[in-house]
């Protein structure tokens, strides 16, 4: 039988999301959707040919009988009542990215979900599922690097929308690093601080870009980011993990090499869609086929936790300018 899935927020990636559980993944169908900007989700029904019902709200869509899991792809701000709901209401829930804005709203989650008694959330942190990042991790568990000692990365958009603005840059963009870093590592992190360059003339007044974030972990590792979201050039991640015995950086996406007009040149991706379409498709059959066997294995809500206490103390330090602390409390058993 197969999982009746309920979107809630069908824009950019609810759209999408939509489109694998429908076209691509297998053993789900979408059954509901549902958008503040009803057009989105009739013009998202239409285009891919669902047999979906549209509901009014969020809520609504969660208490429907004939939705067995749902998906939170609507603005961050609004995820927290989303999956709270779902979660009181008993039903699997798959969360993008925030969990919550902050590190108090997620521990609301983790809080419910333990008193629920069975994980029902999987975070949509995508990058563990990516096959680049898994060698990388795959060479350093099995200790090919030695220890690792700095972990140097860029985060790199073309560009963004006008309302994109200074904190985003950790809550919305830096966040994935902050959830990666910590799989990555097997660590969590305790110090953040936040450098100002030069910003960028294609920035505007209310966006300093670009940032440079500098982590400390558990374990000593020094990590710095470039977070760059008006690079021009195009979509581009890079993530280069030093080690006592070598060095071992993220493979670039598969791309042509092209000879011509007396160039080597090589096509770079502009957009996050394609840049990490496999894992997107990994990560919400990993959520279908979970919810068949009743135990999901995905990002929990204590790793939407733990990144927004991170995102937490990384805006604070961009406020300060300060080196601040990250004081993350211990893992409940629950989680693992
Ligand atoms: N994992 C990733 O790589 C990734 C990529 C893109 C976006 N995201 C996350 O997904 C979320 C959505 O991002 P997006 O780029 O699709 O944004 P978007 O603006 O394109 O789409 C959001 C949609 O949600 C709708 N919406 C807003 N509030 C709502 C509510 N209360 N109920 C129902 N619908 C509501 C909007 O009308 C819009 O159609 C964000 O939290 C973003 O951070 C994650
Ligand atoms: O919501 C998007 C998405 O999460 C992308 O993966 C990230 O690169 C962008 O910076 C962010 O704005």
């Amino acid at each position: 039988m197969k999982v009746r899935v309920g979107v809630i927020g069908t824009g950019a990636i609810g759209a999408d999301h939509a489109r694998r559980l429908s076209k691509v993944l297998v053993g789900a169908e979408v059954v509901a959707l549902t958008d503040v900007n009803r057009e989105n989700a009739e013009k998202v029904k239409a285009n891919l040919g669902l047999n979906a019902e549209i509901y009014g709200d969020g809520h609504e869509l969660i208490a429907a009988g004939d939705v067995d899991a749902v998906l939170v792809t609507s603005w961050g701000p609004t995820h927290e009542e989303y999956v709270l709901a779902a979660i009181e209401a008993g039903k699997y829930v798959f969360c993008e990215k925030p969990l919550a804005t902050t590190a108090e709203g997620c521990r609301k989650i983790v809080d419910a979900e333990i008193a629920h008694g069975k994980r029902l959330v999987q975070v949509g942190f995508m990058r563990p599922y990516d096959a680049g990042y898994r060698l990388l991790k795959q060479a350093i568990d099995d200790g090919e690097l030695g220890e690792p000692l700095m972990v140097h990365c860029a985060h790199r958009n073309p560009e963004v929308p006008e309302a994109y603005i200074t904190p985003m840059a950790i809550q919305d963009t830096l966040v994935h690093e902050l959830d990666v870093l910590r799989w990555l590592l097997d660590d969590d992190y305790v110090s953040a601080q936040v450098i100002f360059p030069r910003t960028t003339k294609y920035s505007h007044s209310k966006l300093a870009d670009p940032q440079i974030v500098l982590l400390e972990t558990a374990k000593g590792v020094r990590i710095d980011v470039e977070v760059f979201v008006n690079c021009k050039y195009g979509y581009d991640i890079q993530c280069s993990v030093v080690g006592e015995e070598g060095v071992a950086n993220l493979p670039e996406p598969v791309s042509i090499t092209t000879r011509k007009e007396a160039k080597l040149s090589q096509t770079l991706l502009t957009d996050w869609k394609k840049r990490f379409i496999d894992a997107y498709d990994v990560e919400l059959q990993d959520f279908i086929d979970g919810i068949k066997v009743r135990e999901l294995t995905g990002p929990t809500s204590w790793d939407g936790f733990a990144a927004a206490v991170a995102s937490d103390a990384c805006v604070k330090a961009q406020e300060t300018g300060q080196v601040e602390a990250i004081n993350m409390p211990p893992r409940p058993p629950f989680y693992g």
